[in-house]
């Protein structure tokens, strides 16, 4: 294999430059909608506002301390701020545009579908609410924004699907799992092109998944066949329901896990070996190193991250990297990429077979074109690089 010139000028070995990642083509496939709002963002709608509310900008890194409070914290300030359809539009275009500058090519966007207090006051009293239904309309529009004007922006027309999430943390019973999971299967057959899948996601800690949430999507169990689901999985240590989404992996569609902090041993043998599903699928695990850190409080940095437990283990696991909450956790795609890449010690060809991986555990329905699309962009990628290292060989010293 040639060397890279730009690698290795950057870096003096081959490990990638954070220049080179960016220039890479990436897929992610973890991302909150929420979460993935910028801090500044949020601080320029809360200044329009103007009544008096702010948000003092932090870097949760620097802390670890109750840092899974901290984060539910910060969803919970995220959700009054975006309080309206309109600053849902505003926040999901700034969302795609933010991915899109990083070279993502394709974004498998998540979010649980919420509704927002009219002013307007039916009759009997009741507060009027805009529907779920127009949660997803406000987010396909932005969405829709977003393309008609990428191509000339960006360069590319970076493709975007939803998951639609169900928030464990809002279960309270097996009844409101249910009404969750209708409402999202209601959605996908209004938009069947946008909607490719179920995340289950929310606060670990509330111990909604055995009594409630599981019996839940086991009633609905055909549903899934048609809509694939991924768990954030093992984020806290609960070996039990990580036993229990395991062996219900078959039955509920689960193709993707988030996270796997704290799966057991057997369990993670057990997806190492395959056969999980009928059809010899892969299951795709969704590494988010950042998240990860803060969430396992992992003081000596990435170097004891989970990562090396799946990678190169078996052919039938997929790894993707992502970003989980770009807001939240102050990264980006490439950053994330690159901490792990340095961590681990990952090759340029580490990472572009990690972007492959990512691409093939997608619930997109068109994985081949989007491979496609991938091996393009990334010949000229390439060219680009090279092109920048003859320049940097023009520079004079
Ligand atoms: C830190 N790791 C995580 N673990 C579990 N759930 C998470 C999460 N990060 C985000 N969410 C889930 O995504 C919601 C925000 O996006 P949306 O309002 O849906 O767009 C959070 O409220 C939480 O339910």
């Amino acid at each position: 294999m040639p060397a890279d010139p730009v690698l290795d000028a950057a870096a003096g070995d081959q490990l990638p430059s954070l220049e080179e990642i960016r220039a890479l083509p990436k897929v992610e496939l973890h991302a909150h909608l929420s979460g993935s709002i910028t801090q500044e963002k949020l601080i320029e709608l809360l200044a329009r506002r103007g009544n008096g509310d702010t948000f003092t900008p932090f870097d949760c890194r620097l802390d670890l301390s109750n840092a899974l409070e901290k984060c539910f914290d910060y969803f919970a300030k995220v959700a009054t701020v975006v309080t309206d359809l309109q600053a849902l539009r505003e926040s999901t275009l700034h969302v795609l545009e933010f991915f899109a500058a990083d070279r993502c090519i394709y974004l498998e966007l998540r979010t649980s579908p919420k509704q927002f207090k009219l002013n307007a006051v039916e009759s009997d009293g009741v507060e009027v609410l805009t529907t779920k239904l127009q949660y997803l309309q406000a987010v396909s529009d932005s969405i829709q924004e977003f393309q008609s004007q990428a191509q000339a922006r960006f360069g590319f027309v970076m493709e975007v699907k939803v998951l639609l999430s169900v928030d464990r943390g809002r279960v309270t019973s097996k009844e409101s799992a249910l009404q969750q999971i209708d409402d999202i299967v209601a959605m996908h057959v209004q938009y069947p092109n946008l909607v490719v899948g179920i995340d289950v996601c929310g606060n670990p800690s509330k111990p909604t998944v055995l009594p409630y949430l599981i019996p839940a999507l086991l009633e609905r169990k055909d549903a899934f066949l048609k809509l694939p689901i991924t768990f954030h999985t093992a984020e806290t240590q609960d070996d039990e329901e990580s036993r229990l989404v395991l062996s219900s992996m078959r039955e509920l569609n689960i193709r993707r896990l988030g996270h796997v902090c704290f799966f057991p041993d057997e369990c993670r043998e057990e997806v190492l070996k395959g056969g999980i599903h009928a059809d010899g699928g892969c299951v795709g695990i969704e590494i988010c190193p950042t998240s990860n850190l803060v969430t396992r409080g992992l003081k000596n940095g990435l170097a004891d991250h989970h990562f090396l437990d799946w990678w190169k283990k078996s052919d039938h696991v997929l790894l993707s990297i992502n970003t989980d909450d770009t807001g939240l956790f102050s990264c980006d795609l490439s950053s994330e990429i690159h901490d792990l890449a340095r961590a681990f010690r990952l090759s340029r060809e580490d990472l572009i077979e990690i972007q492959r991986q990512a691409l093939r555990s997608s619930f997109h329905p068109e994985k081949q074109r989007l491979l496609e699309t991938f091996d393009a962009m990334l010949s000229s990628s390439k060219v680009d690089s090279e092109q920048a290292a003859k320049r940097l060989k023009t520079v004079p010293s």
